[in-house]
């Protein structure tokens, strides 16, 4: 594990007044370094891989909605790069409009798919006629509305008082308490030492036979690794070809993980490691058992290397 030099210079899922930008505050001091707001999540990885930044803060999933496809497949695609932390922001949203505009006069409304998704039946229930617009962030959102592109945006209370609006709606969500999960992103190499309550992040690619997962499973069950997240995503290239994307607990640098890890790189057709990082739900990895643990690792290769000595 080589030492790095800590970023400096943030891409962020913008513009000003997202929760992206919100998280990215929580994860690095304002004083530690430049901001740069990116129109999408594929532009945030972009700036990470020319090396116009040296990391990304980007959305990986939300408690309600689930998993953000371009953050997913971005990841999963092009130029490897590594999460080192993770970063949980309690998400709460606002119907935001122009000052003086009611609600009975809200003929359209935009916002973040992943927003629109969390707020839709409060929407449906309070703009019945309404179709909700895309766009590329809440707080663009809240900024066409700002410019008169639309009439109100699902966004965070502090995109609306940035960009001079006013909750129309406040408490907006379907399922109030939810939270996203957001992660910093630098290049491959970079690894954070272990904490001792850590998670690893893979995605890795079967073969369509009977029993791949199960074979996949196998190696975390056999070596007491608990999961922490699996789920499949189109590989795209290849028409009905899965990968599996998930978290697990530990460190590549402790033993299990990094045997578990050598293992899949044998059993699966692809393997990409996508980092070892401090957890930071707010939940403690289960112990691990004595027989998994680096001693019990080290006393076998110990005991191999004897036996191999003697023949
Ligand atoms: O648009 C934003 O403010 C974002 O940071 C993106 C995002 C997401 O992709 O899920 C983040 C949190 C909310 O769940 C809604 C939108």
């Amino acid at each position: 594990m080589s030492p790095s030099t800590p970023p400096t210079r943030f891409a962020y899922l913008g513009p000003e007044g997202t929760f992206a930008e919100a998280a990215l505050s929580i994860a690095v001091a304002s004083s530690e370094g430049a901001r740069y707001p990116q129109p999408s999540v594929p532009a945030a990885l972009a700036a990470v891989r020319s090396g116009d930044t040296d990391a990304a803060l980007v959305p990986l999933e939300n408690s309600v909605e689930g998993s953000v496809p371009a953050t997913m497949d971005g990841l999963a695609d092009g130029e490897p790069l590594v999460i080192t932390r993770e970063v949980f922001l309690d998400v709460v949203f606002v119907l935001a409009a122009r000052p003086g505009t009611e609600l009975s006069a809200v003929r359209s409304v935009a916002s973040h798919p992943h927003a629109l998704a969390q707020t839709a039946g409060r929407l449906a229930e309070l703009l019945p006629d309404v179709v909700p617009l895309p766009t590329s962030s809440t707080a663009a959102a809240a900024e066409a509305v700002a410019a008169g592109e639309y009439d109100a945006a699902v966004c965070a209370p502090i995109a609306a008082e940035r960009y001079g609006l006013v909750p129309v709606v406040e408490d907006l969500a379907d399922h109030p308490g939810a939270a996203t999960r957001f992660v910093l992103v630098e290049p491959a190499g970079v690894l954070p030492a272990p904490t001792g309550n850590d998670k690893t992040s893979l995605v890795v690619v079967v073969e369509d036979r009977t029993g791949a997962l199960l074979d996949v499973l196998r190696e975390f069950s056999v070596r007491d690794i608990s999961l922490t997240r699996i789920e499949s995503r189109p590989t795209r290239e290849r028409k009905w070809v899965y990968s599996f994307s998930l978290d697990c607990e530990g460190h590549v640098a402790d033993r299990r993980v990094g045997e578990a890890l050598a293992a899949l790189h044998r059993v699966c057709e692809d393997v990409r490691f996508l980092g070892s990082y401090p957890r930071a739900d707010g939940r403690q990895n289960r112990p691990v058992p004595a027989m998994a643990d680096d001693p019990a690792f080290a006393e076998a290769d110990a005991w191999l290397a004897a036996i191999r000595a003697r023949a």
